[in-house]
């Protein structure tokens, strides 16, 4: 099915309607009576000339055919490329030698166009992965792997639109509709790729999505990624708040908006790419299918246009493949902003990926099958009726207009090139300011550039200054872009700026609440601005922790956590008075959201690193939590990381609740100097093993890290079963089920539940752990 969501029009790929694009009900066919063709869509497209006459029944049988399977191996460089190795060495020769019913299979291969062979293809449909016997231990790693993070399984052009934004660690990134966040996965990736493990990049990541359950699950792909530097939001993108920047003093610049290095707007569309995994698209389609998604899709690449910094790219994607939800959107909204906006010619990037060029001329096909050239055809009724509905902005411009903008330059990738499902991408440039506090703010800058080149004397700039700004205010004016729609992004957005005051105080009520904890946070803290749809799953606003709090002081000084890590990062929800888990942000994060304030509706950001331990006589009421591990380990004393040989790995992994006893005396020794029950990170670093005689089954060259429980006599792996799974496969080379690995081969005959509640946290399933208490 297409995509969408609460305003995506129908049915739209992810939205609330999703499998019903007419929105009308239907009655249920089984998936294998149901038809892969439509006449409409045929007609249409063939109308259309996206492909040859020729061409056209190749596309479509590749259109009906299923999808193979494809992921992407995700998470830090290092660790990406020890997970490509063992699907090198381990997984191809196994598939190679394996056959189904006496055929032989093609092993998987990597997507010849993504970078570094992150991206792989197997042949074999998902369903028939899923339910084949002899592939079982390949299916076991993908799903274990996706699970933990390591695996994205995401289809091949979907992977496209990200690659193109080329995203630094200093980028300011907004994904306007991001959820369920395959590609923010990829934008957060990106943003931490050049930068060490466990150091923080410069920008970050805003994942926005209209829906707010939706939203919830950008959350889950966030956990997974570990990183400090996202913040998940839930806003329409057409309204999606200004955030002002502020003077030394703290006042709000009202004419001085945070914008953005790079924005992917992956809009909600009809989805009719899509068919090769969304059969019942077929059945479903409908010429006017577009029309009601055009506008929206206008309106989110227009705000986006005015959140994007001058300088700053931006990617307008589909995966569909009609050129109402396409060229047509891009094409009037390039036209709308006058030049301000250009299409970037990418065709030297991603120079394997095979692509065809933006469509020029389209017809626009009216509910009764007719095809029209233009809109002044479209028969109008007595009473005015008919054109209306097909707005004149579903049609090309000029054809010169059209050569001016380049449109060739946008791409459409269709399924039968490279056995994919189909896309559209374009890559758009902003060239110059769009609104007056753009234009007035690029002036000034310009002035004391000059200043600082020339050293012209005080007075001549300041007088330079207001020339430049007067000059360019007056080319506003006489050049006024047809601000209609520009107008009505910026009118929607102070509208949706607004804090909505019953919401306000039903937070406020719950800050305050919050600022009778002890020593509470002084800074301003971070307010929601709206009721959240459902109100069963409102949570209670994040509140920055001031440094002095006794809580996080207290922790902070149990773990003697080191001062490179920034103090002023610390955030969590407050509940009755006290909170259960610490979060950690990066400084780029706090800043944005303190300078938002309340205009942003935050869903969730940041790493959770500290959470709450009832464990009876712990010397700190606060264990160190999984996934914030990575974050924390470079700013953890010796003292609680215990760096250890194979053997003890091994012993640990094999018996997950090892007696100390049964460790190296050496490693024995370090724990001693540990509290009982008090949390350790064991770090295995392939490197300083590297002429060790026993090595991990799968080889490796990132660090593990394992999260562990020094309890008075034993220790115990403190990590979610999917990740302790991944983990034994990975180093001892078996596969164990995620059902019983709690409690998976105790030396000493009991799992690791039938342990004293003091003795051992129980672990948990969905990434959570959760303390004996
Ligand atoms: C195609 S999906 C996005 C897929 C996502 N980029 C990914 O790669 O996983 C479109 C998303 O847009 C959201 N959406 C619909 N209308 C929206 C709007 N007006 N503003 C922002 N998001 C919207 C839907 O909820 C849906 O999650």
């Amino acid at each position: 099915m297409g995509r969408g969501g609460k305003r995506g029009g129908r049915g739209g790929r992810g939205g609330k309607n999703s499998g019903h694009v007419s929105g009308e009900r239907q009655s249920y066919k089984r998936f294998e009576d149901l038809r892969r063709d439509n006449d409409n869509f045929r007609k249409y497209y063939m109308a259309q000339k996206i492909v040859s006459d020729e061409e056209f029944p190749e596309l479509m049988e590749s259109m009906r055919s299923v999808l193979p399977t494809n992921f992407r191996i995700t998470g830090s460089r290092q660790q990406a490329i020890d997970i490509r190795e063992q699907i090198i060495n381990e997984f191809v020769p196994y598939i190679k030698e394996t056959s189904i019913e006496g055929a032989e299979i093609e092993p998987p291969h990597p997507l010849e166009w993504y970078p570094n062979n992150f991206g792989w293809q197997f042949m074999i449909p998902r369903v028939a992965l899923k339910k084949s016997k002899e592939l079982s231990k390949f299916h076991s790693f993908l799903v274990t792997e996706t699970e933990v993070g390591n695996i994205s399984r995401q289809e091949a052009v979907s992977m496209v639109p990200p690659l193109f934004l080329d995203v630094q660690p200093s980028h300011y990134v907004l994904d306007m509709c991001a959820a369920p966040g395959s590609k923010t996965a990829q934008l957060i990736e990106a943003l931490h790729s050049d930068v060490e493990v466990g150091k923080t990049p410069e920008g970050l990541v805003i994942a926005n999505d209209a829906d707010y359950k939706r939203a919830c699950m950008l959350v889950h792909q966030m956990n997974r990624l570990n990183s400090p530097n996202i913040i998940v939001t839930n806003h329409s993108g057409e309204r999606f708040p200004n955030i002002y920047r502020q003077d030394a003093q703290g006042k709000r610049l009202s004419r001085d908006i945070v914008q953005f290095d790079r924005i992917l707007c992956d809009v909600p569309c009809s989805g009719d790419g899509t068919t090769r995994k969304n059969v019942r698209v077929w059945e479903k389609w409908r010429p006017d299918d577009a029309y009601g998604l055009n506008p929206i899709q206008s309106k989110i690449l227009q705000r986006a246009a005015y959140l994007l910094k001058t300088g700053g790219r931006m990617v307008y994607s589909t995966c569909s493949l009609n050129p109402i939800e396409n060229e047509a959107v891009v094409a009037h909204v390039l036209d709308h902003f006058e030049g301000a906006l250009r299409l970037v010619d990418v065709s030297d990037q991603l120079p394997a990926l095979k692509r065809r060029p933006g469509l020029a001329t389209w017809k626009v096909m009216t509910r009764d099958g007719t095809l029209h050239d233009e809109y002044e055809s479209i028969p109008v009724d007595e009473a005015g009726n008919g054109r209306r509905k097909y707005m004149e902005k579903f049609f090309p411009l000029s054809s010169e207009r059209m050569q001016e903008l380049n449109i060739d330059r946008c791409m459409r990738i269709y399924s039968h090139m490279q056995n994919t499902g189909g896309f559209f991408v374009a890559v758009l440039e902003k060239v110059a300011p769009i609104s007056v506090d753009e234009k007035r703010k690029a002036a000034a800058e310009e002035a004391a550039a000059e200043e600082a080149t020339f050293a012209v004397p005080v007075e001549a700039i300041k007088s330079d200054d207001v020339t430049a700004m007067d000059t360019d205010c007056a080319e506003g004016a006489a050049n006024p872009a047809p601000k209609r729609l520009a107008d009505e992004a910026e009118a929607s957005d102070s509208g949706a700026a607004e804090a909505d005051s019953d919401a306000a105080d039903t937070k406020r009520a719950k800050i305050d609440s919050a600022e009778k904890v002890g020593d509470r946070a002084e800074r301003q803290p971070y307010l929601p601005d709206n009721p959240r749809e459902d109100p069963a799953l409102v949570e209670n606003p994040f509140v920055f922790l001031e440094p002095s709090h006794s809580d996080l002081k207290s922790i902070l000084e149990y773990y003697g956590i080191k001062d490179s890590m920034s103090r002023n990062g610390f955030l969590s929800r407050i509940e009755n008075g006290a909170f259960r888990s610490v979060y950690h942000v990066s400084d780029s994060v706090r800043e944005l959201m303190e300078l938002a304030g309340q205009r942003l509706r935050v869903v969730n950001t940041g790493i959770r690193v500290f959470s709450r331990n009832s464990v009876k006589d712990a010397p700190c009421s606060f264990r160190l939590v999984c996934e914030g591990v990575p974050q924390l380990l470079p700013h953890l004393p010796d003292r609680y990381v215990i760096d250890v040989s194979f053997r003890d790995l091994k012993t640990l992994l094999d018996e997950v609740n090892p007696l100390l006893t049964a460790l190296s005396d050496e490693c024995h020794e370090r724990l001693k100097s540990v509290p009982a029950s008090s949390s350790v990170v064991v770090v295995y670093d392939p490197a300083k093993h590297e002429n060790d005689e026993e090595k991990p089954f799968t080889r490796m060259t990132a660090q593990l890290m394992v999260p562990c429980w020094r309890g008075q006599v034993s220790l115990s792996v403190h990590m979610d079963k999917n990740q302790l799974c991944s983990l034994i496969h990975r180093v001892l080379g078996r596969s164990v089920d995620r059902n019983t690995v709690g409690g998976y081969k105790l030396d000493n005959n009991k799992t690791a539940a039938t342990r004293s509640a003091a003795e051992t946290p129980v672990l948990a399933g969905n990434g959570d752990i959760s303390d004996a208490e």
